[in-house]
């Protein structure tokens, strides 16, 4: 056995010398930048000015930079790049400056270059200037290096005259905050795509586990539990479909537009030729808003879309609602479903399992619902001809999109894929059912039904044992009921002696037959509709597609017998 420490060891060595001390950090160095305020130091090495800067001091709010969702950067250099572009072919911009700008630009949307660049607060006064003038100073000092001079020499390019021509925030900042939107779009669906797919594949894995239904989480009648996953997966797919439409209303844009929507400085060709070459740059098919007045205003798509945001947060958090109830327990709750468990759940309790995928994706969606509540009063905000608060806009709907592409990941990947059934559980919970008596109402009457549940339920019995005992049913007759298809779709022990349309359909089209009686088809269409005869224009055609060419039913009456070659 090695020998023990001793405790005083330390007390007779000598103490080791101390470690160097850290070196000192480099000197900053500065550069002078002018602005409406005054004069400025702004770090020499900065890409960004000192109306950066300014804002970066003012505005000191959530901690979340504009970095922070570089899709967003990305789609403010695709609108400084084509309104170069524009400028550039419209004889406004010099191809050398032209140059520059788009140089810069392109290093920030392939490269994801000068991300750190980008420092202010997502939540600013100003409707977005201080972004604006930050593109604007980043893309201006950048093109400056590639022109060979150094940063902050403005006369050889300009973060207002050239970078910012022919536009104002009021144009470039909302129609940035769109193409973000559709970029951040298209992963949102992968997400819910991938969510979607893990939800049909537990639907195949569960088709066989009969559990029991429940209604105001009281026990109602039986399913499979791969009925659930499918009632769940359906319900978000249809989801897709609106994510896809409703970002294309993020496709009209106000580029051109400037301060106001009376498009203000700009040539008369600009807003069609920015809006092409935007198009051009971005992939994504743009328009020109018909009214630019009313576009540099309303925030009314943003105000949809978000609703739409916050109908999925609601799907997403009922389905997590559901797993943590099914999962509860294990011993004293309902045990449908065992959830993996992803890490302790107590720090007290030992061996306890928490939902906590579930709950995560719970309060993602409240904070959605929430975000969507200061989206609505932000779009209520605006006044005359701008809405001051779309920072508050773009921050939330950028944040809602981030925080459910995420929530769908981690719902299908740390929870979905790794669900477990309780089968034998399920199963004598829905034979132990009192709710399973519902499947013999049809066949013993609600009386006799009511009777064998109250029995079962005072003495604590079974429905079906009882129903045995009483002599309601033979034996056959309750193992037919009691088969699992009959138990959890439509029962075939119910249907009647009249075909369905679609029986009576594929008779006509698969057999031969010589006559039918026209009041079986009208019986059929009494049925379907529950109108009675005469007959109806619908119930005519209907009629006669199922004659041959030639045979025309009388639309007063029905004959008793129709011949059929
Ligand atoms: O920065 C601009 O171009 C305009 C500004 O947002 C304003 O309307 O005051």
């Amino acid at each position: 056995m090695p020998p023990l420490p001793d405790d005083n060891q330390n007390d007779i060595m000598d103490d080791p010398p101390p470690p160097p001390p850290p070196p000192l950090p480099p000197k900053i160095e500065y550069r002078m930048e002018h602005d409406l305020i005054g004069d400025e130091q702004v770090p020499k090495d900065a890409y960004y000015g000192i109306q950066t800067q300014r804002a970066m001091r003012n505005f000191d709010i959530t901690g979340v930079p504009i970095s922070h969702f570089p899709q967003f950067i990305r789609a403010l250099a695709m609108v400084k790049k084509a309104a170069a572009l524009a400028n550039n072919e419209l004889g406004y911009l010099k191809d050398v400056k032209k140059d520059a700008i788009v140089q810069a630009c392109d290093e920030i949307i392939v490269d994801e270059a000068f991300l750190d660049e980008f420092p202010v607060d997502l939540i600013q006064g100003g409707a977005g200037t201080s972004t604006n003038m930050n593109a604007n100073e980043v893309i201006a000092n950048r093109g400056l290096e590639i022109m060979g001079k150094e940063k902050g020499e403005y006369e050889f390019l300009h973060p207002n005259n050239d970078v910012n021509q022919s536009q104002s925030t009021n144009d470039v900042y909302p129609t940035a905050a769109r193409l973000a939107m559709c970029f951040s779009d298209d992963p949102l669906i992968d997400a819910v795509k991938y969510l979607v797919g893990a939800l049909n594949d537990k639907a195949e894995e569960f088709k066989d586990v009969l559990k029991l239904g429940r209604t105001q989480l009281q026990d109602a009648v039986p399913m499979t539990l791969g009925q659930e996953f499918k009632g769940w997966s359906e319900n978000l797919e249809k989801d897709l479909v609106r994510m896809e439409e409703l970002a294309k209303l993020f496709h009209t844009i106000n580029m051109g537009g400037t301060a106001i929507g009376t498009s203000i400085n700009t040539d008369p060709q600009y807003t069609a030729t920015v809006t092409r070459k935007l198009s051009e740059v971005s992939g994504i098919p743009l328009s020109a808003a018909p009214n630019m007045i009313d576009a540099s205003s309303d925030m009314g798509d943003f105000l949809i879309f978000s609703g739409m945001l916050r109908r999925l947060a609601v799907k997403l958090s009922k389905i997590a609602n559901d797993l943590r109830l099914l999962s509860s327990g294990p011993r004293g709750g309902l045990n449908d479903i065992n959830l993996p468990a992803v890490q302790p759940g107590s720090s007290i309790m030992p061996g306890k399992v928490n939902p906590v995928i579930p709950e995560a994706v719970n309060q993602t969606a409240f904070q959605v619902i929430g975000n969507d509540m200061a989206i609505t009063l932000a779009a209520e905000a605006g006044q005359l001809q701008l809405n001051y608060a779309e920072p508050l806009i773009i921050y939330n709907m950028l944040s809602n999109l981030r925080m459910l592409t995420k929530a769908c990941y981690m719902l299908t990947d740390r929870c979905i894929v790794q669900i477990t059934a309780n089968k034998e559980h399920t199963e004598a919970m829905v034979y132990n059912s009192i709710g399973i008596v519902t499947a013999f109402n049809p066949h013993i009457g609600y009386e006799k039904s009511t009777a064998a549940a109250k029995k079962a339920l005072m003495t604590g019995g079974n429905v079906v044992d009882i129903i045995r005992e009483e002599g309601y049913l033979s034996e056959e007759k309750i193992n037919e009921i009691m088969d699992v298809n009959n138990l959890t779709g439509p029962s075939k022990l119910l249907k009647g002696d009249k075909p369905s349309m679609v029986d009576m359909n594929r008779t006509l089209t698969h057999t031969r037959v010589t006559s039918v009686d026209a009041s079986f088809f009208n019986n059929v269409i009494l049925q379907e509709d529950g109108s009675a005869p005469p007959m109806t224009p619908a119930s005519h055609r209907r009629i006669r597609s199922f004659l041959p060419q030639g045979l025309n039913p009388s639309m007063s009456s029905v004959p008793s017998s129709l011949q059929l070659k």
